[in-house]
């Protein structure tokens, strides 16, 4: 059993390092994507014959130091330096996929998702977006409680209560179309966002989704959805947060109650099927947030697995 890639017959792919934790207020964040290099992750994908190069857009920045935990009066926190990072994150993604290269960016939290889904929209704008998550991440300025940018990604991307946006998020495509986003993983999502979801009709298969389906249903119904005739190019956005904390500790925002590790690398597996792969996120791997060794070397393989998953690595 071997997956054929529709956009990368070659199979070219750039790993685009996102080490950065702006977008939410715990540190540690950021050291998501040494953690998962050092773990042998470019190797990994090699081996699955890949010709892989990475790239790193925020080295030499100093976006990091300027972390601050108020909310500006547009009551989110830390907009300047999530857009400049997004910005050099943006450019990386975006001249990847023109290069041919399949995109694979590692974060970092998931406000890192402006830039990746932007740019992946702006190569094709056939993209659909398949966001893994225990959370939905589409808040705006407007509705955010905790004013934290890694909530709100999907909502900048769609333009909705785009009246609230603080200006420097003016360089953000609004080019997301409800139709081309569904959830897998949902069971943490703040009341104005199910307002959003509702209102927007967005496909959203809640962790009660999974239970009642089963995981293999729940992705042919979510592929159905956003990519029908099975010929878009995907963008496959996974937090590791979707899987349960019992296999995924070390993550910032942990909801129990979540995917099997199986039921998590299945999705990326499925996708992988599809040959429409074209970007790839795996965000929000915390290694300061672990309590034991244990816990950092079993969320850095979970990361590593979704990746190999989403990257043709078969069973059998
Ligand atoms: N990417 C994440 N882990 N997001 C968590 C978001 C939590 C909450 N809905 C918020 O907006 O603050
Ligand atoms: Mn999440
Ligand atoms: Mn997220």
């Amino acid at each position: 059993m071997s997956v054929s890639y529709k956009f990368h017959p070659e199979r070219k792919t750039t790993i685009i390092t996102a080490p950065f934790s702006g977008g939410q207020p715990k540190g540690g964040v950021e050291l998501g994507p040494e953690y998962i290099l050092d773990a042998g992750f470019e190797k990994q994908i090699s081996s699955l014959g890949w010709e892989t190069t990475t790239l790193h857009p925020l080295e030499s920045t100093n976006y990091e130091a300027m972390k601050t935990d108020d909310k500006d009066k547009y009551g989110v926190k830390n907009t300047h330096i999530v857009n400049e990072c997004n910005k050099l994150i943006y450019d990386a993604v975006y001249k990847t996929l023109e290069s041919g290269r399949l995109a694979i960016t590692v974060g970092g939290d998931h406000s890192i998702g402006t830039a990746t889904v932007g740019a992946s929209l702006t190569h094709n704008p056939d993209t659909c977006v398949i966001w893994v998550d225990a959370h939905a991440d589409i808040n705006t300025p407007k509705t955010t409680d905790s004013g934290n940018l890694h909530g709100c990604p999907l909502s900048f991307l769609m333009g909705i209560d785009a009246d609230s946006y603080p200006p420097e998020f003016s360089w953000v495509p609004q080019i997301l179309k409800p139709g081309k986003l569904a959830y897998i993983g949902l069971r943490d999502v703040d009341q104005e966002e199910r307002r959003i979801l509702k209102e927007h009709n967005i496909p959203a298969f809640s962790m009660y989704h999974v239970d009642k389906y089963g995981i293999g249903k729940v992705v042919e119904m979510a592929l159905d959805k956003v990519n029908p005739n099975r010929d878009c190019p995907i963008h496959l956005s996974f937090d590791v947060d979707a899987i349960d904390p019992s296999f995924v500790p070390a993550t910032g925002t942990r909801v129990e109650g979540g995917l099997s590790l199986r039921e998590g690398l299945f999705v990326a597996e499925e996708i992988a099927m599809t040959g429409l792969l074209n970007s790839l996120d795996i965000v929000e791997t915390n290694p300061m947030l672990a309590e034991t060794e244990e816990h950092i070397l079993d969320t850095v393989s979970a990361a590593c697995a979704i990746g190999r998953c989403a990257m043709g690595q078969t069973l059998l």
